[in-house]
């Protein structure tokens, strides 16, 4: 396969930058990944475009897969299930290592096309890199760890009763364009570690690190058909993947709008296991007892990391008033040092996300918000989709840019008064996926952390993870956890067996 012949080479951002200058405009062309083997995609003449968000150059070309070509990634999964179900955990973990290890010895050139692709910077990519390396790490070993306990019946000592779990067959896995390989490798990890298989389909907005982790799982020596990668667009390759009767889980993190089609598109199968990872309009709730230097790092950064394109993002900081004016003047100072586009911080990921984020700022302008840094972008320098991180202040409660997921390095100041008033504010919003704290009170900690609408309550930090912890969200923000043995639920049935 000359392409992934070609990227595999690729190490480091220079020479990724001449190769591509020297295809002179010929988009990189991906395949579908079936049975361990690349393959076109049926309809072979027909591609979706992905560009280059530094520059809005085409940079690849994306399989528009059909129901036809999900079909064989499915069935692909479904032939291999009956013998990967019943493999030995050490034999699972182990090719999870494998692929850890492979991914390690590349992770240079994982780094490149990510920050490539998705418009984040290499130190950013690095990290993610490394984190998807630790997803198959964590689920490796957690399956040679698991406790399980045998009881006896009361009353009934010669009966005894246990838990069993088993895979659940083929799943879909669903992924979005934020943070590519980080979160497509969070899902497929446990997927392949508790048995299941299944048929992975990543963004068609950035696919380039699927497509050379399927590259990995060739050399790791997955079995063929464990996972299987189809590329193309959510309404085509996504939904037929999710409706396919061969398919008995999907696990899908996304917009919430997408989320609740892929509800819609799997309610009449009662037995389809169904996680749903979907947006946040996150709160951060300043008290008057930080330290003002310490506040402001840690607010910036759940505001602006990845140019705010991750669903954890803080965006709606409450201050309290006693200390708004301070923290206001120094947060803002603070992210024209350290939030510099091009410098520190990348562009968003496609000319239709700069659209949509660019409208929430026009809609700020005509509503007389006050920008306290960043403005509405008038151009695209070199026809990027750079949008200078923006402060606002003075934004109606009720204002779309108050209430929707901007997705976006755009971040509101509002003040609050008393602490009743603060848990109304942050949970004044139909998402609860995440939301951050900053006090030194512990008592408060608790009164104020235990009330907050969100799945995951960081106190003094923020994006701190723990694999075996919990991770999702309540109200519009989603449906199921994982994590730990929270993947487990999601990728295992579940029965008890009593024995006389
Ligand atoms: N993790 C998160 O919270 C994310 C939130 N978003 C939000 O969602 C908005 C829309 O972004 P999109 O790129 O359109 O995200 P999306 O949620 O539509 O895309 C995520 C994945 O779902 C697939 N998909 C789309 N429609 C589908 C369907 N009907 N059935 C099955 N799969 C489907 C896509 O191809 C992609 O792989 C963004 O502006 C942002 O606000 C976007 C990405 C991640
Ligand atoms: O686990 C993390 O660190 C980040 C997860 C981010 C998402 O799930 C998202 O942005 O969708």
């Amino acid at each position: 396969m000359e392409v992934i012949r070609d990227l595999w080479g690729l190490d480091n951002p220079d020479d990724a930058s001449t190769y591509l200058t020297n295809r002179a405009g010929s988009p990189i062309c991906l395949q579908n990944f079936f049975n361990n083997e690349f393959c076109d995609h049926e309809e072979s003449h027909n591609w979706i475009e992905s560009f280059n968000p530094r520059s809005g150059e085409l940079l690849a070309h994306v399989p528009s897969s059909t129901a036809g070509d999900v079909d064989r990634g499915v069935a692909a999964a479904a032939r291999a299930f009956p013998y990967w179900s019943q493999t030995s955990r050490q034999e699972r973990s182990d090719i999870l290592m494998r692929i850890a290890s492979t991914i390690s010895d590349k992770k240079e050139m994982f780094a490149v096309w990510e920050s490539i692709d998705q418009g984040k910077s290499l130190a950013r990519a690095r990290i993610e890199v490394d984190r998807a390396i630790s997803n198959f790490r964590y689920f490796a070993t957690y399956i040679l760890h698991e406790e399980g306990s045998v009881r006896f019946v009361d009353g009934q000592p010669s009966t005894m009763t246990y838990e069993h779990r088993s895979p659940v067959g083929v799943f879909a896995i669903i992924s979005p364009w934020n943070m590519p390989l980080y979160l497509l490798t969070w899902k497929i990890a446990p997927c392949i570690a508790f048995g299941c298989t299944g048929v992975a389909k990543p963004s068609e907005v950035t696919s380039i690190t699927a497509f050379l982790l399927a590259e990995v799982f060739k050399q790791a020596e997955l079995p063929p058909g464990v996972m299987n990668i189809v590329f193309g667009a959510g309404a085509e390759a996504g939904s037929a993947l999710v409706k396919s009767p061969g398919v008995r889980g999907v696990t899908f993190t996304g917009g919430t709008s997408t989320g609740n089609c892929i509800r819609q598109d799997t309610v009449a199968d009662i037995g389809k296991h169904v996680s749903l990872e979907l947006g946040g309009k996150n709160p951060t709730l300043v008290f008057n007892d930080v330290d003002i230097e310490e506040a402001v790092r840690v607010a910036a950064s759940a505001a602006f990391e990845n140019s705010g394109q991750i669903c954890l993002c803080g965006s709606r900081i409450y201050i309290h008033r006693q200390i708004f004016d301070v923290f206001e003047s120094a947060f803002v100072e603070y992210v024209e040092c350290n939030y510099r586009v091009r410098d520190t911080i990348g562009p968003v990921v496609s000319n239709e996300h700069y659209t949509k984020v660019r409208s929430y700022l026009q809609q700020a302008e005509e509503e007389n918000a006050t920008f306290l840094t960043g403005r509405v972008p008038t151009e695209k320098p070199q026809g990027g989709y750079w949008i200078t991180p923006t402060v606002l202040s003075d934004v109606h409660p009720q204002s779309r840019i108050m209430r929707e997921e901007i997705f976006g390095p755009v971040v509101t100041l509002c003040p609050f008064d008393t602490e009743a008033e603060a848990i109304l504010l942050a949970n004044d919003n139909s998402n609860g996926l995440a939301s951050v704290l900053l006090t030194k009170d512990l008592a408060r900690m608790r009164r104020v952390g235990e009330r907050i609408d969100a799945g995951l309550v960081w106190v003094n930090c923020w994006l701190v993870r723990e694999l075996g912890t919990a991770f999702g969200g309540m109200k519009s923000s989603g449906i199921g956890r994982e994590g730990g043995a929270h993947s487990r639920d999601v990728f295992t049935n579940l029965r008890t067996i009593h024995v006389r």
